[in-house]
């Protein structure tokens, strides 16, 4: 922010100006997608915080990504691996962390949002934020299923307010949904374009739909395997190979939904339930429905659908 002054912001026209402004993140959430978040913004050199809940999950967020940088290192650096590790480090250092969303807003220019799928939840943090981030802050969300105008009518920032949808896992995936909702200001909107180019990601323009573009299309896909199975009419492993080697998906639908994560996909459908209980595709699923309740999350739990090392 060296020339931006909250006095001028709002003279500011032009999306060059807006896309220069973006260089302070606030990630919110250091789970799946709030780690993948922060990894690639501070790998295009901003300066990023990470905030959760406690030290010992932001501990293991940072495990993750350094984790993550090394895989990313080994190949992009495969002939000289002492240029990767410094890499590595030159990335963890744009990277710090805190326990204290309100405070670390007050001198930032973009937060995402990226914590547990539950409207009340997300508009409680937003509400909050709203009174102690700057004038010129544009606030995005991550949400893979609920409204971003819902979201946003917590604070009093509805034209600097959109979404940001971004892939699991982010350092991988290409894609960035950018979501304009019906008050977000076209300023707002072109400045999350343009901060998703200088992500290295390819943004697509979204309106404010149940589920955007990818999970209209996807959640429904994989819920439609989970009742074929329940039916008796695959079973999960031959349903995956069969979507693999017959359609060319990289992971077949059980293994998809362990690595997004069951809480989220059953946090996604059971919020479309409430809104649509008569559209077939957003039936509950009994299964999902039984693993959730015996913690077994997918992936990020060890078990899913799956056992996983
Ligand atoms: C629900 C939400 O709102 C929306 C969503 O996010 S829906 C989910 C969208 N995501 C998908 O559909 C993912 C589908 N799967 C895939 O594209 C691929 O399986 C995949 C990219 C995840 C992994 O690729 P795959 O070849 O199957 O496995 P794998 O051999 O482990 O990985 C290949 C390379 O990818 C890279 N990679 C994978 N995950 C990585 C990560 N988290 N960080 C860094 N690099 C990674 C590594 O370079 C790895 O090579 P390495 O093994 O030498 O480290
Ligand atoms: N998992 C996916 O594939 C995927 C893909 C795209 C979007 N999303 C969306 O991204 C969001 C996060 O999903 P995830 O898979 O990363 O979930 P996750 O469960 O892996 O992580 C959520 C993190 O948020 C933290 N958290 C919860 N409430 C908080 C609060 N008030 N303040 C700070 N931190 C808080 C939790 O401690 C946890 O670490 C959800 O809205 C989800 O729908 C998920």
């Amino acid at each position: 922010m060296a020339f931006i002054t909250r006095q001028n912001i709002r003279s500011l026209s032009s999306s060059a100006a807006l896309r220069a402004a973006i260089k302070h993140v606030t990630v919110i959430g250091g789970g799946l997608m709030g780690a993948g978040i922060a990894q690639v913004a501070a790998s295009t050199g901003h300066s990023v915080v990470l905030v959760d809940t406690s030290e010992d999950i932001l501990k293991k967020s940072t495990k993750g990504i350094e984790a993550s940088l090394k895989r990313v290192a080994k190949k992009k650096f495969a002939e000289k691996p002492e240029d990767g590790e410094a890499f590595v480090q030159k990335v963890l250092k744009n990277i710090s962390t805190s326990t204290d969303a309100v405070s670390v807003v007050q001198g930032t220019d973009l937060v995402v949002e990226a914590i547990v799928e539950n409207l009340k939840v997300k508009q409680d943090l937003f509400g909050a934020l709203d009174k102690a981030a700057p004038e010129h802050t544009i606030f995005a969300s991550n949400t893979s299923s609920l409204p971003i105008a819902d979201i946003a009518s917590s604070t009093a920032r509805l034209d600097r307010f959109g979404g940001l949808h971004f892939f699991n896992p982010v350092p991988m995936m290409k894609l960035v949904e950018v979501i304009k909702a019906p008050a977000t200001s076209q300023q707002t909107f072109d400045a999350l374009l343009e901060f998703s180019k200088a992500l290295g990601k390819h943004p697509v323009s979204c309106k404010d739909t149940p589920g955007f573009i990818v999970n209209r299309l996807l959640v429904p896909y994989m819920l439609e395997a989970v009742r074929l199975h329940e039916r008796g009419h695959g079973s999960k492993e031959d349903i995956d190979v069969a979507m693999k080697l017959g359609a060319g998906y990289p992971m077949g639908p059980f293994e998809l939904l362990d690595y997004v994560g069951l809480d989220t996909s059953k946090f996604i459908i059971d919020g479309w339930h409430e809104k649509d209980p008569d559209n077939p595709l957003f039936a509950p699923s009994p299964l999902l429905n039984k693993l959730v309740a015996e913690g077994k999350l997918g992936k990020k739990t060890g078990e899913g659908f799956y056992k996983h090392k």
